[in-house]
């Protein structure tokens, strides 16, 4: 089956006056595929790459090297067919400023056939949304969840939704998450990419997750595979070579699959807090 989404030998070069010697790659030689109805967590610190992946993606950032395919398409040249199966929530929300969230919807019936309306106003209510109010008059987080809203409301196959709940409350956020979650189970499963800083909301509803650092992919796997088999093995020192199983050391500690370590498979099972803590040790 096509990956719904894949990445091969990614690299994204500074160039011009924001070039600098110690970061001069934004993307490092990233290559991951994502199978269709997977929802990946997409995490890593603030500056990790997170925004500029998605936007490379899209095409929205043209890479140095390496290519990448959404929904089997090469980003630099997504057909209309492609285009309109995909749903995209930028962190900043793109919104018209003078336009209610109803009217909002309205043009984006227009342009894409599978708007359903009806379900679009049901998430918002569920998200205590008023469709009512112009963009220019919403608070941040409502903007945020207008920006969501619209992102889902044409069904899309593949959505790319970045800190969409950042500005949200802890109820919206619920709800929001129960929305996503909900993809998971839909009789074909919509392909999700989320970025986001709260950990303990994503490590509900991900089946997938990716770790960036400094623009380089650490870990992609799938989540219950992460919390059943990854263990951090107290380890005075780095092995001379890593041997099968063996993910990374640091301070000590060798983060390893207990399947190939089952001296490890005793120790605590790792949070997605834990695991991103070690991975940026
Ligand atoms: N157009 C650009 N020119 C120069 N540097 C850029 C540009 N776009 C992004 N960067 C840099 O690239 C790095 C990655 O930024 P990016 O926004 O992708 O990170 P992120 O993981 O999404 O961060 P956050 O969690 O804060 O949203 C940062 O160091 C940022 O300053």
């Amino acid at each position: 089956m096509t990956p719904a989404l894949q990445a091969h030998d990614l690299c994204l070069d500074l160039e011009g006056p924001n070039w600098t010697a110690s970061r001069p790659r934004l993307l490092d030689h990233i290559t991951f595929a994502v199978p269709e109805g997977a929802v990946v967590g997409l995490v890593g610190r603030n500056g990790a790459g997170k925004s500029t992946l998605m936007r490379c993606l899209l095409g929205l950032a043209t890479p140095t090297s390496g290519e990448s395919r959404l929904l089997g398409a090469p980003s630099r040249h997504l057909p209309d067919a492609v285009l309109e199966r995909l749903g995209y929530a930028a962190q900043t929300p793109d919104l018209f400023p003078r336009l209610t969230g109803h009217e909002h919807l309205r043009e984006m019936a227009a342009v894409y056939p599978g708007v359903a309306l009806s379900d679009a106003v049901a998430l918002a209510g569920r998200l205590d949304l008023n469709l009512g109010q112009k963009a220019a008059d919403l608070s941040l987080g409502d903007q945020q969840k207008l920006a969501v809203v619209l992102a889902l409301a044409h069904d899309p196959d593949l959505l790319l939704l970045d800190e969409p709940v950042a500005s949200l409350d802890p109820i919206s956020r619920r709800d929001f998450m129960r929305a996503l979650f909900a993809l998971r189970r839909k009789a074909t499963p919509r392909t999700v990419l989320v970025s986001s800083h709260l950990l303990s909301d994503l490590e509900r509803v991900v089946s997938h997750v990716m770790f960036l650092r400094e623009g380089r992919l650490q870990l992609f796997i799938e989540w219950d595979e992460a919390v059943e088999h990854l263990r951090c093995l107290p380890t005075a020192s780095p092995p001379a070579a890593f041997q099968p199983g063996e993910i990374r050391w640091a301070a000590g500690q060798l983060l390893v699959d207990a399947r190939h370590h089952p001296q490890a498979a005793h120790l605590p099972a790792l949070s997605m807090e834990d695991l991103m803590e070690f991975l940026n040790t």
